[in-house]
């Protein structure tokens, strides 16, 4: 058999009878035969090396679509396509003017394929069918039975389903998710919407497998999550995982956080031959909550954990010995005299210190140390594995990198120094607050020894045993100070001669009720109140709870009543208390001539001149002052000149007599009996 030359080919080409166009599979046309020429009524030159619907404009995107999706399920499934009926008009242009000729089509498009199946052109065989459908002279019944018809009817069904399609990809393109489709077992990008070009940073991907359009990916355990869905047939559902991917061509890799769910496309034999992916990339909303959950458990100023946070991480650290047993150690830091610096240099300063600090202290610890500012110049430190010897060394270690911390604000120099309590234990039973307040406790002893020290807590050490207990108290007294459950006592003050002349005489007293609404007497936690400085906060709860209760009971009969209230030493100190006082009384009206304000031998000594000025001024006011437990300090009449008191309340054994003498009765009631005592007495 003789071979074809190629220019015998070309002759074939274009001798032939038929119409014939080649495309390249970009839709440019490659040569035209001239019976299409002829046929489309155009010239060689106008259409060569141009692309389809350039060559051949259509009026109509609807018809150009048509025409495309055929040459795409060519280059697709590289079979031939046959279109059975399409219109599509030819632009004519004579003397008469220009415009479309409407033509009718049945159009067979087939793929060239080289060596290896690759689509290499596209040859395009339009019949003209325009005279059938325009001549008019057909039976009609012929029509509808005809093959012609059948097709046409197909073809309409075909461009209704091609027509949803179209409105699919469409809704598929606007979601604001983003989509993609892989398909078979190398998973390659069959289609992809505007979020998920947008994801990838707009990268050809389309024809590519997943591996080779996103190599980036490799190694981060997507594609073998793919291959799981494609072999399992089961879907995957993924929340806010992190990925990290370029963004833009050439670009670093970003982090990003996405929720996605994998979901296997079947055939009609059940096997998979695909995965639909959709998305939403949560990166803003991931990194927002990330930002909050670190505001939640950090302290702004210095960046360490909180006291939150720590506590969370105590306690944990707690349960976890359940499991493995371990030695944690708590450090209790709080900072010498930082006051000072606040006070000479002001906050920005102080500030400015504990982040110095903090920073100090963080860079000697280890990852897993969890170290936090507790609240002003505090800071908590929990050492997991780490029996009391390591402690203390690590103790003495941060104790001394504090000392050696020279802080310099406006020429001003500051050294610091730091107290520290160490407390170890392997204990599962105890509470978290047990564990702190111990380690509270240590602290406070080594400020009590002389600061700048390491005070490691002993369970038989009696110091401690009473700071812990103090502690304990200022806690329940803190909350019962702010739950307004301190409740007040009234007892009467009786006097030993002219009872008739002093009737409704009454001291008020504090009592604590526990956790078993047992009364707690105040000697058991006003040293830890003293102590601890919440005496001006008591004082003023019972002055305005009294004062209150005064106001709104003993309206109409306030002549028939005294009282009186124990004021401490520290209130005595303290410059704004006159102004408290005067403020409550604006606000109450009560007569200041009813109150008699008790104060302590040791409390008046301790500042006699100071205490002298507060006593005369709220004397000018009309309230009284009486010296209570005269006698049981030093007794000494010289000072009591310089004190303008009005009474002395002395213990029982020392009877003097001086304006009023007073003996407690041992039975105390409730402030709100108070009213009923004194109205039935009068
Ligand atoms: N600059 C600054 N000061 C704070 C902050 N929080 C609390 N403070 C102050 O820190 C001081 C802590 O005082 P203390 O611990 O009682 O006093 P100190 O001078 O350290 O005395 P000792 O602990 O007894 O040695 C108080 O004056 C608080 O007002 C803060 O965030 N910034």
């Amino acid at each position: 058999m003789s071979h074809i030359t190629e220019a015998e080919y070309k002759n074939i080409f274009h001798s032939s009878p038929n119409p014939y166009v080649l495309f390249t599979p970009d839709l440019i046309v490659a040569d035209i035969n001239e019976a299409h020429l002829q046929l489309t009524d155009t010239r060689r030159e106008d259409v060569i090396g141009k692309y389809l619907f350039d060559a051949f404009p259509t009026p109509q995107q609807e018809i150009a679509d048509l025409l495309q999706s055929s040459f795409d399920r060519v280059k697709k499934f590289k079979v031939e396509d046959t279109i059975h009926l399409l219109r599509y008009p030819i632009r004519y242009s004579n003397k008469d003017g220009k415009g479309w000729k409407d033509r009718y089509w049945i159009v067979k498009n087939k793929p060239i394929l080289n060596q290896d199946g690759c689509v290499v052109f596209i040859l395009n065989n339009p019949t003209e069918v325009t005279h059938l459908i325009s001549s008019g002279d057909i039976d009609p019944s012929w029509i509808n039975n005809s093959d012609f018809m059948r097709n046409a009817n197909i073809v309409r069904e075909i461009s209704k389903v091609e027509n949803e399609h179209r409105k699919m990809r469409a809704l598929m393109e606007q979601a604001p998710g983003f989509v993609s489709i892989l398909r078979g077992p190398d998973f390659v990008f069959e289609l992809a919407n505007k979020a998920y070009y947008q994801l990838i940073g707009h990268r050809d991907i389309l024809g590519k497998p997943v591996r080779e359009a996103l190599p980036e990916i490799e190694g981060q355990g997507y594609f073998e999550l793919l291959e799981q869905v494609y072999r399992t047939g089961e879907p995957y559902i993924g929340r806010a995982k992190r990925i990290h991917m370029q963004q833009e061509p050439d670009s670093d890799l970003a982090e990003l956080y996405l929720d996605f769910i994998y979901q296997p496309i079947f055939e009609d034999d059940g096997s998979v031959s695909g995965i639909f992916v959709q998305g939403h990339d949560v990166t803003d909303a991931h990194n927002l909550s990330r930002k909050l959950s670190y505001q939640a458990s950090h302290d702004s100023l210095t960046g360490l954990f909180n006291r939150r946070e720590f506590e969370l991480r105590v306690e944990n650290a707690i349960k976890e010995m359940l499991v493995i047993p371990n030695v944690l150690s708590l450090l209790f830091l709080d900072l010498d005299h930082f006051k000072n610096i606040n006070d000479v240099c002001g906050h920005r300063a102080g500030d400015e210190f504990l982040r110095m600090i903090s920073m100090v202290l963080s860079s000697r610890l280890r990852a897993t140390d969890t170290l936090a500012r507790l609240g002003g110049d505090e800071f908590g430190l929990l050492l997991k594995g780490c029996p009391e010897h390591v402690a203390m060394n690590i103790a003495q270690d941060l104790r001394q990198a504090v000392s050696e911390v020279e802080f310099v604000w406006q020429n001003r120099r500051f050294s610091g120094s730091v107290s520290i309590g160490v407390f170890s234990f392997n204990d599962i039973s105890i509470t978290i607050t047990d564990a702190l307040s111990v380690a509270d406790a240590a602290c406070f002893l080594a400020k009590e020894k002389g600061r700048n020290r390491v005070q490691v807590n002993r369970k038989e050490d009696d110091e401690l045993i009473n700071r812990r207990q103090e502690i304990d108290w200022i806690r329940d007294l803190t909350e019962a100070l702010k739950g307004n459950t301190i409740e007040l006592y009234c007892q009467k003050i009786q006097a030993l001669e002219h009872p008739a002349k002093y009737p409704n005489r009454y001291e008020i007293l504090i009592r604590l009720k526990n956790n078993d609404g047992d009364m707690i007497p105040p000697m058991a936690f006003i040293p830890a109140a003293e102590r601890y400085g919440l005496m001006p906060a008591i004082d003023r709860y019972v002055i305005e709870k009294t004062f209150l209760h005064i106001a709104t009971t003993f309206k109409d009969h306030t002549s028939l009543l005294s009282i009186s209230v124990n004021l401490s030493g520290a209130s005595l100190n303290d410059d704004t208390f006159p102004e408290f006082i005067r403020n409550i009384i604006n606000v109450t009206g009560i007569d200041p001539t009813q109150i008699c304000f008790e104060i302590t031998e040791t409390t008046a000594v301790a500042n006699l001149a100071k205490t002298s000025n507060i006593i005369r001024d709220l004397r000018k006011l009309g309230f009284r002052f009486a010296l209570d437990d005269f006698g049981s300090g030093m007794s000494s009449f010289e000072y009591l000149k310089h004190l303008p008191i009005d009474y002395l309340k002395s213990t029982a054994h020392l009877s003097v007599k001086f304006n009023l003498i007073s003996l407690m009765q041992p039975l105390s009631m409730p402030l709100s009996v108070l009213q009923t005592l004194c109205i039935s007495k009068r």
